[in-house]
């Protein structure tokens, strides 16, 4: 088992992480380092340690879905998933869950398929299209919409509402300018039910999950 996510305080999470798991985060972020060289996938530079931290980002909001998500296979969309974040770490930790991950750019979903294989990830499905699109044709199919550094809340509540299951919740990952981008929501269509800061071991930057539901429980066209 490598140190490297160790030493940078992912048990701190409490997310009681097997050594399996430990290793496939690992085998994940080396193919994404070697991917990344080659293709600029994200933007991550600097700091050696910079795509460890956005892997821990990413797995910090697993209590609060876990506290949420009570159904054995819950489906989940990750809009905008880029390299794979927050989905990736997610579906390698939750192998019971679901995720969808949509992606517009084509070398980008090239690397997520390339990663499904190598990490042989059965739990996820990889949408190589806008989310605009995809929206059309999954329809009110899932429990939770995620994203990471996708766009704007209210641009995000929007998009996410065409593949809301009735009883389904948006999460919200976002930074220190989580009240800034609530103003513009309109609150008469969505029910904050969470605003909890997330602690990211080595990561001074602000955190925050916000989790919602709809005012409105099915979409109109369903
Ligand atoms: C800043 S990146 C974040 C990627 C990843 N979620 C992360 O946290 O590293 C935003 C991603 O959203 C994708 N994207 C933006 N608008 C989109 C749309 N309408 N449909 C699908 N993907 C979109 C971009 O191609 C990009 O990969």
């Amino acid at each position: 088992m490598s140190q490297g996510l160790l030493a940078l305080g992912i048990e701190g999470l409490g997310l009681n992480l097997s050594a399996a798991n430990i290793a496939d985060l690992e085998l994940f972020l080396q193919e994404m380092g070697r991917w990344n060289q080659v293709h600029n996938l994200t933007a991550i530079e600097g700091e050696a340690d910079s795509i460890q931290l956005h892997l821990i980002d990413s797995i910090a909001v697993l209590p609060v879905l876990r506290q949420f998500l009570k159904a054995p296979n819950p489906k989940i969309a990750d809009l905008g998933s880029g390299g794979g974040l927050p989905a990736i770490p997610i579906a390698i930790v939750e192998p019971e869950w679901h995720l969808s991950l949509i992606e517009a750019v084509r070398k980008k979903t090239a690397f997520l398929q390339h990663a499904r294989g190598r990490l042989k990830l059965k739990n996820i499905n990889i949408l190589s299209e806008r989310v605009e699109n995809a929206a059309m044709h999954q329809k009110g199919q899932f429990d939770a919409v995620i994203s990471r550094a996708f766009t704007s809340l209210a641009r995000f509540l929007e998009l996410s509402l065409p593949f809301l299951k009735p009883d389904g919740l948006v999460f919200a990952m976002k930074g220190k300018r989580a009240d800034e981008e609530m103003q513009e929501v309109c609150m008469s269509d969505w029910r904050l039910l969470v605003d909890e800061p997330l602690h990211i071991p080595n990561l001074s930057v602000e955190r925050r999950i916000l989790v919602l539901s709809p005012m409105r429980k099915s979409h109109p066209s369903l």
